[in-house]
Formats: structure tokens, C-alpha cells, sequence
């Protein structure tokens, strides 16, 4: 022990307030403000194993919030200790931490929940804590908070249960101390007080002066009441609701200061010095003599009748403080279900319907709840609040102490068992059914006749008087315990942490915490509806039966059973909070206080559990489940097994770890954290790599899968293109399947279908030509080719589209009679041109009217033959002027886009061939096609058709414009610089 303590010590002089044992964190009340729980603190613990940095209350909450985030294990952390020990300071800065560490990425709602969360504290603290003797702003009643997280693991709400408030605080204190801060505030705010009628001191108030001491130089009411306005306003309440709160303390100082007179020793009335119940009525919206007869009489039902009992004095006074504490006692749970409302899941989840989807409950609870008390008087509320750090330890013991050690046995691991005091007896002693001595208290409210406080004790003094924690006056007079006290009514029990003296002085009362139905009527017929809703109770009729309400101790010793349940469900943390003095000074270390609550709190035995036991112990399962996925195991372990000891040995092997663990008949102990930050540490840079395939695998699939759609959705387009296509050719098939498609428009193509759709144009115009073609006689049918080759060059020369090609085609004018009177003397000429040049045949001839180079005019005959084109004299008997043309030397033809007769016949000496048919029909395609299939398979043949023909003469050249004139016969007319002009006579 001294160690220990000599430990503490030196630590708490070092400003070292956090120790631990094992996981329990130890937590010495400093007393005064220290730097250590500033920004860069939280972010040195953030993210840290607990046993990586120094002891801190942030490494608790760490290791709460990470087992949550990492294992997916809901957490609670317990805070106990004495009254001033620091625990409700542990549970502020546990949530602020908690708030700290939290909503990285910002989001406006979490903001508002945690900011929420915070100010909570601040209304809690006004209408639940006061000035003891103990502690300047000890918590009144107990409060467990869970913490809700979402998927993200950021705080999306709360939930607060409270124990116990210590309502008689409302109607009576001690000297010293105070009652609840909220009346104090309320006073201290000068400027409303003419609103609620407050015209008096604080000291004037009967309710709140009896402690004698309503100003006290650490509290700042006008200070506090400034920032309780402001949390009210962040929390969401309204100015009405505001409003509301401060008028029901309002009417509470008002009803203390009502007296009562005697009247008659049996009924009395209310003393009207004063202006209070006109003030009470205006505040509770209720009648002024509704209130009055409330106060002062009694509306009981019998047998069907109503009727009315006037009040004693002492009945009034008892009625008056009841209806005060009921006042505030609903007020306080009204604030706590508002509170709970904002905080509400639901509530974050209807605004936020995308976390409604995914939302899971992660759930960090806080208790914190009052110490254990020995006071010099202790009733009825310190035996509750006794009773409820009984339990609260023997969930420790349990969880700590017990379970550890039995554990250790249960698996074959050599122990030497460390003897503990097991505070279950005492437990039993208190809340056993039927023989506890709260089911004695509860027997003995539901007697029927006069039943007293101490026929209670006498009660309870029979049944316990052989039990080893249980003593009283009547069982152990000798004891110097009651010297020189009213020895009638008080029992002891020996807490684990302490012998207390209880008071059975109104045991009965409380425990049956009666209020008349007439308060209940009264406050629910107010016309203020916040009141209203307080008092639902109230809607019943007189006459209608009513079961007996639960009395005090059963409803705490059920709140307590289901507390002890609801904490073991989680996996829990230990704070302990030790108080160094009760001089609440910081520096002084009183070491026999301290000893005293280190042996209560079984910290002894927690440090001899912890030295001698392990630090972690996990089934050989979930350790090689774990730990499996370490760089160095991993390729060895099998990923689905097997999960036994050798496997986690293999691992521990692996981690050169084996001497720091005992292995068990299921389970695997671990005895230093140094060895279980090892395999986490290794197990994180595990997790890199994993996430690092896992990111792969997802990715690839995702690729896989884009891939998979857009292939799909290729074949879908490829179907729908082939069925469009398909459907589009049916289309025509059925258009052209009759006919060859004359007079018929081609439908409209898809514009995926255009390139098909032209060349199905040209197909068809093939297929169409090919059909005409062979319904064409034989004779025709190398005419119609010539035609078509025509047409081919001559899209520019509509008049060939018009006549031209509806003509005969007979080539060879000039062996028609009827063209050529000179018949005889032209064959004679070809005849001897043939067998000079040898050509086969006469092609194409004409009359012409030639232009030579001297830009003159000449009147020849044309004739185009295989071979070469030949220029006769028509008036020399067709005899040949100069030498022939070679086809060869002949490189394209130019004509004009008008029905002009003109041909150009260009040459390579660039001396070119140019001649004006003389024809009354056009023959100018006639030509053309001739020259094109003779000229074929020459590459570099080309035919031109313009307006304004352009030629060159013996190298020079020129542009033959066209002139329709008033003349007789063709013309060609020499114009300026390079311009020849073909003047036709103007007959169109
Ligand atoms: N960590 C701390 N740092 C500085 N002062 C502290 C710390 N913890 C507690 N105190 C001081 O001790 C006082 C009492 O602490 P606190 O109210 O938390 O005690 P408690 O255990 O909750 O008491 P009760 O059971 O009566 O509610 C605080 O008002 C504060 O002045």
C-alpha cells in the first residue's frame, strides 16, 4: 500500500494526476487548472495505443472510441469515486475529447450534435448540481450518457438517463450547503426579476437560505446564469420554454415563503402577508383558489362520492414542500427528455435519410455518478446513492477482479490467487428480494394503519441482526458507535467503503414519495401547456382507481439492476477518481484520506491481479483471425484456417513474442503491452498491404466490370445497327421488288446508315442500269454503254441529258446521202487513207468549220478513226490537209456546258484541234464518248466542260467566249489580247 501511495505521490506532485493499473486509470483531483488538456494534447493521444504515452484521461477515451471504431465493440466508461473526487470534470473532458477527435471532414450537422453534447452539461449542471460540503458543484443525481456514432464513427447523437435526483435538496439543506445552483442564478439576474416577482434577497427565500451561505466566492451565479441562456438558445429551446423553467423556480421560491396558520388544531388556512400566491397563481397559470385549496385541504372519493377534508398544519406543510419538490423533480426529467429529443437518433436520421440506410448503433456510454457519501446526517438518499456504488463496484470486482482470476483458473494457467473482499454480501443485504432492506422498506409502506419509521427499524434490526455488515443500537448497544446520539433510529451498514450511519427519520415518507392527486389536477388543468405536459398524471378523474405508483427504492434498485446491465453489455474502462484533501485545495495529499479510498476502492487488489495477470487475453480464434494477416505469417497461414493454438504460436514465434505468453486451454495471455503493441503495430503495416490488394482487386473489377458493360453495350448497338440495317434493306427490297424503282423516292436512311445507303444508291443505279440495259435489243445495247460513258464526263452539259441522248447514234455522218452529197469522193479519200494508215475503222465524221492558227477559219470534214483523227477538205475532194492527228498525242478534249457544238481537242505539242460541228442536232457526247473509249485505258485523259472554253494555239493561249449574234453562219472572231469569240447565229 505505501508504495503505492509513496507512488501517487511523487506522481501528483509531478503534476502527473493519471496512473494506471493495467487499464484502469487512476485519477488524483488536482484542484487547480493544468495545461494538459489542451489541442496538442488531444493530438499526441489521438490514434495512440493506451499504454504508448504517458497516462492520461485521452488515452482512456482513445481506447473507448478505437476498440469501437476498429472492432466494431460497443464501450462504456465508468467514472467513480467520492463526492469532489473530479468525476464529472473526467466526463466533460472525456466528451470534449471525444468531440475533438471526431468529424474530421466537418459536416455542419455533427458540428451542431457536438456542440449540443457540450452544452448539455452546462443545463445539467444548473438544475442538477450544488454546493455540498464536500464539493462546491456536486452532482445531485447520476447521469449515464450514451454516445451514438455513425458508420463514419462521428457523434450523431446522444442519450442521457439520470438516477435519483436529490429532490429533498429542494425543500432542505444542510448547514453549508446550497440548493440546486438554478435558484441562485435566477436571483442573481437583477433585470428579471420584477417579471416572476421576486422582490426579496436570496437570503429572504426560506427554500434556499437554510445552508446559510447563498453567496459563495467560487460560484459566479450571474456568470453561469449568462451561460446556461446560451445553451438553452444552442439546444434549441424556445423563449417560451425558457421562460417557463425560470417561472417554475420562480413559483418554488414563492411556495417555500408560504405559511400556514392554525385554525382549529385540525384544519388551518394560509397566511396572507405576503403577495406569493397571488404571484404563484400568475406564474402556473393556474386559479388563486384553486392553488389555495390545494394547499390547505383534500379531495378524496369513497364509494362513489367527492368530498372534501381540510388539512392540519403539518399536513399543509408536508403538502406545500411535496408539491416543490414534485415541481422541480418534473421540471428536471422535462429537461432531460427535451434534451434527449435533440439528441435523438431519430431525429438525426429523418433529417439525414442517407444514414438511415446505413446507420448501425456504435455506442459509447459515460457514467457518472455520485460518490459515495458519509455525512453526519445520511437518510434515505445517501442509502440509494450507497447502494448504488456497491453495485457499481461489484460490477468492477466482477468484470476486474473476479472474472480475471476465475478465468485463470478455468484455463490451466498456474496462479496464485489474490484474496479480494467481495462486496456482494453487501449488495444482497440491501437489495435482496424480499429480505433486503429495501423490500422491508417497501413492506412497510404498503401496510395498512400507523405504521412509523422506526417500527421499520425494528423490522429490519430482526431480520439482519446475525448479519456481519448490518448493526444498530438495539443489536450491538455496547458499541461506542452510538454514544451520545438518538440511538432509536439509526442502523449502520459497513459499505465496502466505509461504515455509514443511516437515519431511518423519514425512511417511510420518501420511500413513498407521495404527492396528493389534487397538485397533479391542478397543474394539469394550468393554462401554460409546457406546465401542463409535465403533469400528465393529472388528466385522471377523482374517481377513477388508481394502482399504488412504484415507491423510491424499487424504482432506483430496478434502475440500478438494469444500469448494472446495461454496463456489462459493453466492454467497460475504469476511471477512479481519488479526492486528495477535503479542503479542496490543490498541493495537499492527505494520505490518510487517500489510503482510506484506495482500500475501499479495491485498487490494492487491482494492482496485485495486474502485476500477477496478463495484460490482454483473446481466444486462440480471434488472435490468429487478427494477427494472420502480418507480413511474415501471412503467406505461411492458410487464409481459412486453422485457428489453433500452433497457429498463434506460429505467429508469436514469428514475433520473437513467445516469451511473453502463457498459453491457455482456449486462450492466449499476453503479459506485457509492450508485446501487444508489437503485433498491433505489425498487424497495421499488414493492413497497408492488404488495403493495398484490396484497392487492386477493386479496382481491376471495377475496370472489368466497365469493361464488360461497354463490350455489352457494343453488341446491344452492333444488334440494333444489324436490325436497323436489316429492316431498312427489307424496306427497299420490298420498294424496288416489282419495278426497277422509276418514279419512286428513296426512303430516308438512319444517319448510321448513310455510307451503306449511298453505296446501295450506286448499287441499285447499277443493278438499275444493268436491268434497262439487257431489256435494250442487241443492236442498242453498245450505243447505250457509249451513252452512259457520256453521261459519265458530261454532268456539267444538261442539253446532253435533254436531247442527245434520246438520239440515234450512227458515228459515221459522212456516209449518210443525206449529210453528205459528196459521197463517192469521200470513200474514195478514206479508202486510200485506210490503206495508207491502216486503221480499221471510221469511227465518228462530221462537217466542221476549223479554227487553223492563224485564227482563221477553214471548212473540213472531221473523222475520228482507231488510230487517228484525220482533217479533209471538203471542197478538194476530201483530201487530206496536213498529216493526221495519232490518238496517242491527244490528251483530253474541252466543250462547253452549252448546247454549243464546239470541240476542243488538246494536244500534246499544245497546238490543240479546234473545230465547230456543223450539225443541226448535238453531238457534241456523241464525240466525247467516242474519244473517251478510245482513249480508256490512257491515264492522263481528261474531259473538260466549262462555259468560256479555254485553248492553246501553236502555244498560245486562249478563251473562246460564246456570242449569240445576228448573223448568218458561225464565226470565229479574233476579240483583244487572248480572247476569241464564237459568234452563233441567234436562232434559239
Ligand atoms: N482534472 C481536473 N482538473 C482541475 N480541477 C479539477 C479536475 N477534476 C476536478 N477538479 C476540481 O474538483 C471539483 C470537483 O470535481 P467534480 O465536480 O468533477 O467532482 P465529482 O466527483 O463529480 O463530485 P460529485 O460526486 O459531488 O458530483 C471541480 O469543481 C474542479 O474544481
Amino acid at each position: 500500500m505505501d508504495a503505492f501511495i509513496q507512488n501517487l505521490k511523487l506522481r501528483f506532485e509531478k503534476e502527473r494526476i493519471y496512473t494506471y493499473i493495467g487499464e484502469v486509470l487512476v485519477s488524483v483531483n488536482p484542484y487547480r487548472e493544468l495545461p494538459i488538456y489542451g489541442h496538442n494534447y488531444i493530438t499526441s493521444y489521438k490514434g495512440c495505443e493506451m499504454f504508448e504515452r504517458p497516462a492520461h484521461i485521452f488515452a482512456v477515451a482513445e481506447a473507448a472510441y478505437r476498440i469501437l471504431k476498429q472492432r466494431l465493440i460497443n464501450s462504456c466508461i465508468v467514472i467513480s469515486g467520492e463526492s469532489g473526487s473530479g468525476k464529472t470534470e473526467a466526463s466533460k473532458i472525456i466528451l470534449r475529447y471525444i468531440v475533438a477527435v471526431t468529424n474530421i471532414s466537418n459536416q455542419a450537422e455533427i458540428q451542431r450534435i457536438s456542440n449540443i453534447l457540450i452544452q448539455t452539461n452546462i443545463i445539467l449542471e444548473t438544475f442538477g448540481n450544488s454546493r455540498t460540503n464536500r464539493n462546491d458543484n456536486s452532482s445531485r443525481f447520476g447521469k449515464y450518457m450514451d454516445l451514438n456514432f455513425n458508420y463514419k464513427f462521428d457523434p450523431i447523437g446522444g442519450k442521457i438517463q439520470h438516477y435519483l435526483l436529490e429532490k429533498s435538496r429542494v425543500v432542505k439543506q444542510q448547514l453549508g450547503e446550497r440548493n440546486f445552483h438554478s435558484f441562485y442564478q435566477l436571483l442573481s439576474n437583477k433585470n428579471i426579476l420584477q417579471e416572476y416577482g421576486l422582490h426579496f434577497k436570496p437570503e429572504d427565500y426560506y427554500y434556499i437560505n437554510q445552508g446559510q451561505c447563498c453567496k459563495i466566492d467560487r460560484i459566479n451565479d450571474k456568470k453561469d446564469y449568462e451561460q446556461v441562456i446560451e445553451a438553452f438558445n444552442i439546444v434549441g429551446f424556445t423563449q417560451n420554454e425558457i421562460s417557463t423553467i425560470w417561472k417554475i423556480i420562480a413559483v418554488i421560491l414563492h411556495l417555500g415563503n408560504i405559511t400556514f396558520t392554525d385554525i382549529d388544531g385540525e384544519h388551518c388556512s394560509i397566511v396572507r402577508s405576503n403577495d406569493q400566491l397571488e404571484w404563484i397563481s400568475k406564474l402556473l397559470e393556474c386559479e388563486q383558489s384553486d392553488i389555495s385549496s390545494a394547499l390547505t385541504s383534500r379531495v378524496v372519493a369513497a364509494r362513489n362520492e367527492v368530498f372534501q377534508t381540510r388539512q392540519n398544519i403539518t399536513r399543509a406543510y408536508y403538502g406545500r414542500d411535496a408539491l416543490s419538490k414534485a415541481l422541480y423533480e418534473r421540471l428536471f426529467e422535462w429537461l432531460i427528455k427535451y434534451i434527449n429529443k435533440t439528441l435523438s437518433r431519430d431525429d438525426y436520421e429523418q433529417r439525414n435519410s442517407f444514414h438511415k440506410r446505413i446507420y448501425s448503433s456504435f455506442v459509447i456510454g459515460v457514467l457518472d455518478i455520485y460518490g459515495f457519501e458519509i455525512f453526519e446526517n445520511n437518510s434515505f438518499e445517501q442509502l440509494c446513492i450507497n447502494y448504488c456504488n456497491e453495485k457499481l463496484q461489484q460490477l468492477f470486482i466482477e468484470l476486474v477482479l473476479k472474472q480475471e482470476q476465475d478465468e485463470y483458473e478455468s484455463e490451466n494457467i498456474i496462479w496464485q490467487h489474490i484474496d479480494y473482499f467481495n462486496n456482494k454480501i453487501i449488495c444482497d443485504l440491501i437489495e435482496q428480494p424480499r429480505i433486503g432492506i429495501l423490500a422491508n422498506l417497501d413492506e412497510a409502506c404498503q401496510i395498512v394503519g400507523t405504521i412509523t419509521d422506526e417500527i421499520f427499524l425494528k423490522s429490519i434490526n430482526k431480520t439482519f441482526k446475525n448479519h456481519k455488515y448490518y448493526s444498530s443500537w438495539e443489536l450491538t448497544p455496547g458499541d461506542k458507535i452510538w454514544k451520545n446520539i438518538d440511538t432509536n433510529k439509526l442502523f449502520l451498514i459497513r459499505h465496502y467503503a466505509g461504515d455509514v450511519v443511516y437515519s431511518v427519520d423519514g425512511f417511510l415518507d420518501k420511500n413513498r414519495d407521495t404527492l396528493f392527486d389534487d397538485f397533479k389536477r391542478l397543474l394539469y388543468h394550468s393554462k401554460n401547456l409546457i406546465l401542463s405536459s409535465m403533469w400528465p398524471d393529472g388528466e385522471k378523474s377523482i374517481t377513477s382507481i388508481t394502482r399504488r405508483p412504484l415507491t423510491t427504492a424499487t424504482k432506483f434498485r430496478n434502475s440500478m439492476i438494469s444500469l448494472s446491465n446495461l454496463l456489462s453489455s459493453k466492454q467497460p474502462f475504469y476511471i477512479r477518481c481519488i479526492k486528495p484533501n477535503d479542503e479542496k485545495a490543490a498541493n495537499i495529499f492527505d494520505q490518510i484520506r487517500i489510503e482510506h479510498q484506495i482500500s475501499h476502492l479495491g485498487l490494492l487488489e487491482n494492482v496485485r491481479v495486474r502485476r500477477a495477470g496478463f495484460c490482454h487475453r483473446v481466444s486462440y480464434g480471434r488472435f490468429v483471425q487478427r494477427y494472420k494477416i502480418i507480413d511474415v505469417v501471412r503467406s505461411k497461414l492458410h487464409p481459412y484456417g486453422p485457428f489453433n493454438k500452433e497457429s498463434a504460436s506460429y505467429i508469436c514465434n514469428e514475433l520473437n513474442i513467445n516469451n511473453d505468453v502463457v498459453y491457455g486451454n482456449t486462450k492466449l495471455f499476453i503479459k506485457q503491452p509492450i508485446s501487444l503493441f508489437q503485433l498491433e503495430k505489425k498487424r497495421t503495416e499488414g493492413l497497408q498491404s492488404i488495403v493495398v490488394i484490396l484497392q487492386n482487386h477493386v479496382r481491376s473489377w471495377r475496370q472489368f466490370r466497365t469493361f464488360h458493360r461497354e463490350i455489352s453495350a457494343i453488341k446491344i448497338q452492333n444488334f440494333y445497327r444489324k436490325y436497323c440495317a436489316r429492316s431498312y434493306i427489307n424496306l427497299l427490297n420490298q420498294l424496288f421488288n416489282d419495278h426497277l424503282g422509276k418514279n419512286i423516292i428513296w426512303p430516308k436512311s438512319r444517319p448510321s446508315l448513310i455510307t451503306i445507303n449511298n453505296r446501295l444508291k450506286q448499287m441499285y443505279q447499277r443493278w438499275r442500269i444493268k436491268k434497262i440495259e439487257q431489256r435494250l435489243p442487241i443492236k442498242l445495247r453498245s450505243e447505250f454503254e457509249l451513252k452512259l460513258l457520256a453521261g459519265k464526263y458530261l454532268q456539267q452539259r444538261p442539253s446532253f441529258f435533254d436531247k442527245s441522248i434520246y438520239q440515234e447514234w450512227k458515228g459515221d455522218y459522212l456516209v449518210i446521202l443525206e449529210e453528205n452529197s459528196r459521197l463517192n469522193e469521200y470513200q474514195k479519200s478514206i479508202n486510200e487513207l485506210r490503206t495508207k494508215d491502216n486503221f480499221n475503222k471510221i469511227i465518228f465524221s462530221t462537217f466542221a468549220i476549223k479554227l487553223n492558227s492563224h485564227i482563221k477559219m477553214d471548212e473540213r470534214a472531221i473523222i475520228l478513226t482507231d488510230k487517228y483523227i484525220y482533217k479533209l477538205d471538203q471542197k478538194k475532194n476530201f483530201h487530206i490537209k496536213k498529216s493526221n492527228i495519232s490518238l496517242d498525242d491527244i490528251t483530253g478534249l474541252s466543250v462547253t456546258s452549252g448546247k454549243e457544238q464546239l470541240i476542243v481537242i488538246h494536244l500534246i505539242s499544245n497546238s490543240d484541234l479546234i473545230f465547230y460541228m456543223q450539225t443541226k442536232n448535238d453531238r457534241v457526247g456523241e464525240f466525247v464518248s467516242y474519244m473517251a473509249k478510245l482513249k480508256q485505258k490512257s491515264s492522263n485523259f481528261s474531259v473538260n466542260v466549262q462555259r468560256y472554253v479555254t485553248t492553246n494555239i501553236t502555244k498560245h493561249k486562249y478563251v473562246i467566249n460564246i456570242i449569240w449574234d445576228h448573223v448568218n453562219k458561225i464565226e470565229f472572231r479574233k476579240g483583244s489580247s487572248n480572247n476569241i469569240s464564237l459568234v452563233l447565229p441567234d436562232g434559239r
